[in-house]
């Protein structure tokens, strides 16, 4: 049978998810989008061929609803929504802290809900979308979701005891990757060179040390150990880092990204 999926609230994540789902081999036919804005619902239809609808619409018509509005609209939605979901279907979250038990709380008794915390690198392939099954959710259900986030890169299944945390770690994880290149070109101009080729290198960097973290197999200190040369460059810049305390911010960072997501359980954050 043919199931129908509609993503409501089709901001970035969204429309992230909606084009990977496409390029996944999704059939726009089978695809519901809802949006806030006529011109962005037009703009969807345009881009990807998919039908927009009203919230309602989506309840009534999708076998999966794919919640992606900011937790602080979540409330907002679910009132909407809440008279039009029948129990049969499957509603995932992809909002930030907020809990299945929320949903639960909020839809029809034994409504299947599961929590995933997915990333913007779904744009190309890349994501991680971790994953945590409500009460009521089935294997089935977890597969469906597998199935659909799989298309957009790697899928992790966690308690959702864990779910703020990987929030912290790979929900949030892209942005700090783009602040280091931010701050590395900077440090390239400082040195000299054009922004773009400053850019360039850090970009290119990244890259190369990425593909080797996934596929060398190779513990991180060992990578690093070997770049770091006695009394070479390299020591002298990870001896700033250290001086500078970068290893205590990052966890404290992590730590702060993981309290917020705790803080927006209420959906009013
Ligand atoms: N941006 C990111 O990197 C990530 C975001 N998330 C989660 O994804 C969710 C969305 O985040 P973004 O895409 O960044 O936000 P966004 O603001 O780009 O998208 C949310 C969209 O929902 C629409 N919307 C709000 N209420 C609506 C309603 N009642 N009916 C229809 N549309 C409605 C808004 O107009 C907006 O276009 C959040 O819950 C966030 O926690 C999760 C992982 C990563
Ligand atoms: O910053 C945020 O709240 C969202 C959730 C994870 C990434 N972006």
């Amino acid at each position: 049978m043919t199931q129908t999926v509609a993503v409501l609230g089709t901001g970035k994540i969204g429309e992230a998810l909606l084009s990977g789902m496409i390029r996944a081999g999704w059939r726009p036919a089978d695809l519901l989008v809802t949006a806030r804005r006529p011109e962005r619902a037009e703009e969807l239809r345009t881009r990807y061929g998919v039908e927009p609808v009203t919230n309602a619409e989506a309840a009534k018509r999708a076998d999966t609803l794919i919640l992606t509005v900011k937790p602080q609209d979540m409330g907002k939605l679910l009132d909407e929504l809440a008279p039009h979901v029948p129990a049969e279907r499957l509603v995932i979250s992809g909002a930030a802290g907020i809990p299945t038990a929320y949903f639960e709380d909020r839809l029809a008794p034994n409504t299947p809900v599961v929590r995933v915390m997915t990333n913007t690198p779904a744009l190309v392939d890349e994501a991680m979308s971790v994953i945590s099954a409500g009460t009521h959710a089935t294997a089935e259900h977890l597969l469906h979701t597998e199935e659909i986030f799989g298309g957009v890169g790697k899928t992790l299944r966690v308690p959702e005891s864990q779910q703020d945390a990987a929030t912290a770690l790979s929900g949030s994880g892209p942005a700090y990757f783009y602040y280091l290149v931010e701050a590395m070109t900077d440090a390239g101009i400082l040195l000299g060179l054009p922004r773009a080729q400053a850019h360039d290198l850090i970009v290119q960097a990244a890259i190369g040390a990425a593909v080797m973290l996934r596929d060398s197999g190779e513990h991180p200190v060992k990578l690093r150990e070997a770049v770091t040369s006695p009394a070479g460059t390299t020591i002298n810049a990870i001896r700033e880092l250290e001086n500078h305390g970068v290893r205590a911010a990052l966890i404290a960072a992590l730590e702060a990204a993981r309290d917020r997501s705790r803080e927006l359980a209420s959906g009013n954050g």
